[in-house]
Parts: structure tokens; sequence; C-alpha cells
């Protein structure tokens, strides 16, 4: 068997390290740990890398904007898709070099997603310390290793990476906090149906015309597919020109999906499939009785026997 090279958001000790630890643990350690997300999307692109791990979104704090973007770099018809998913818990910790305390924190990296969920803790404990952000948590810490700040907002198992100390632990301001990982690889099938599917897609819609937002949700609605996600973003082509970020709760080889693709493709500017994948949480989502694959199946042999009598 050949072996998958992963690339994932680095250094060791992100978050992202632990989605390809909860993933495929047993790839872990021939990982390869990118200095950004588009740079390890870009890996699998230029075939240094079987998949890449990146983050995608999280329960407090949303989307990861450089993932969006990097996602839409290319032509779409590179053959990246998203064939998986991992929810991780996250939970943040202050890490300094030993003796530093915390009255003396004048500077403190990390990733804005990590910032924007300690932010109230950061605030009330560190309020003059100057934040600044960095590529990923982790190499805040190894930032504060080697001298360039006095603490970093990271994962506990960065501190054990990075020889640093605990000054504060469980400081995110809310409990719980999950992330949404998506496994992207590249040129292979889309993984078969589960019952517990997700599908993504990218959708542009032609901005002068009434009702083009409403159509496009008709075509998820009338064919009974719910959707857990729907997020507009700038296309980056001028102010008013957005795209919209779909996770629908179907899986391509399911009649409902086929439909709804092809009601987009007909009245939508642009459609991007990203990847019909398992959901993390293996809930199951079934089409309702209406749109499973028996009703569309014996609605279309109806139509036809229309015509030959
Ligand atoms: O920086 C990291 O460790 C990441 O993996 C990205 C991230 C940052 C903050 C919360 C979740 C994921």
């Amino acid at each position: 068997m050949t072996s998958t090279r992963i690339a994932y958001l680095g250094p060791t000790g992100t978050f992202t390290e632990q989605a390809v630890r909860q993933w495929a643990p047993e790839l872990v350690t021939a990982a390869w740990a990118a200095p950004s997300v588009p740079a390890a999307i870009q890996a699998l692109r230029d075939r240094e890398a079987d998949a890449a791990v990146v983050p995608f979104e999280n329960s407090v704090e949303g989307s990861v904007p450089a993932t969006l973007q990097a996602l839409l770099e290319g032509d779409g018809d590179d053959g990246v898709r998203i064939t998986g998913e991992v929810h991780v818990q996250v939970q943040f910790s202050l890490l300094v070099r030993p003796g530093t305390t915390l009255e003396g924190v004048r500077t403190v990296a990390s990733h804005p997603h990590a910032f924007a969920q300690t932010r109230e803790w950061l605030a009330t404990h560190l309020p003059d310390a100057q934040q600044v952000p960095e590529s990923s948590t982790a190499r805040a810490a190894q930032a504060v290793a080697e001298g360039g700040y006095d603490a970093a907002v990271a994962a506990p198992g960065a501190g054990t990476a990075y020889q640093l100390q605990t000054a504060a632990e469980r400081i995110a301001d809310r409990e719980g906090a999950v992330t949404r990982f998506v496994v992207l690889t590249r040129g292979t099938p889309v993984p078969p149906p589960t019952g517990s599917d997700r599908t993504t897609l990218v959708a542009l819609i032609w901005q002068n015309r009434p009702g083009a937002l409403l159509e496009l949700l008709e075509q998820f609605a009338t064919r009974g597919i719910d959707l857990s996600r729907l997020e507009s973003r700038p296309t980056g082509e001028g102010l008013g020109e957005y795209c919209f970020w779909i996770d629908a709760d179907a899986h391509l080889s399911e009649h409902r999906m086929r439909e709804a693709l092809t009601g987009l493709r007909r009245t939508c500017r642009d459609v991007r499939f990203l990847g019909s994948y398992a959901r993390a949480d293996r809930r199951p989502v079934p089409a309702p009785p209406h749109a499973d694959d028996r009703a569309y199946a014996e609605a279309q042999a109806w139509v036809e026997r229309l015509g030959r009598s």
C-alpha cells in the first residue's frame, strides 16, 4: 500500500494537528506541517501532498476566511474536493516562557480565531497587552519560545511541544466550542453515501435578478433537502458581489441532490461542487418520503407512462 502524505496547518501543536490525529492517527507522524492554510492546499494542488486538513468553521466565531478563499482560488477544475470532516473540541491555555508571570506579559500572540474565543478573558486579565495575530496558535507558541512574544493563546499540548509553562488554563469565554476541519483530496472519487452526509457547494447568483436568492433556496426546499449552513461572502469582484456557501444535508448520489444541482446549474451564474462526504457527527439525514429515490423513480415512471397511453 502506498502511504498518504497529509498537509495540515502547522507547526506541530495546532488544533489542526489534533484533527489529523482524530482523522488518521497512523498518518500524523508523516504529515507535513504547512506554514499556512493556502500553503497546505497548494501542496495538494501541486501533488506534493495526497490530502490536506484545514480549519473550516468554528461554533463560536464562524468560518475561517483563509480556507474559504484558498478553496475558491483554483479554476474549479483542479479536482480538489472535500472528502471528509472532523470536529475538534477546542480549549485554550495562556502559555509563557518559564519564569514569566501574568503581570510581565506585554505581548500575546495567537490565531485570530483563538483571540476571538478568549476576548473576555484577555480583556479582564491582560487589558494592556498587545495582541499579535499569527498564522496558527502553535506558531504563536513557537514564537514565544523563540523570545518573539511574552505569551501565546494556544492548545494545552503546544506548551509541551515548545517547553512553555501554563500561566492560565481553560481561558475560553464559552465552554464547549467546536471547530470543524475539512479533509481535502485531489482527483479522488466522491466517497459513497453513508446516510449521514453533507454536500458543500458555492453558488454565484445573478445579482440584478429579483428573487434570485429565493430561487436558489427553492432548489433545495422543493426537493426536501435541509441546509445546515448558508453564508454569503464577497466575491472580490466589487461591492455588492456575493457568492453563497452552502452545506446541504444530502449526498450527490441521491436523486433529490442531483435534481437540486441541475436546478442550480440552470438558474445560477456559476456553481462549484466542493464535495459530498460523511458528517462528523454521524447524525442520520434521511430524505422525507416525498423526496427519497423511490418517490422520484415512481414519479418519473408515471410521467413516462403518460407519453405511452
Ligand atoms: O491555529 C490553530 O491551532 C489551528 O488549528 C486553527 C484554529 C485556531 C483557533 C481555533 C481553532 C482552530
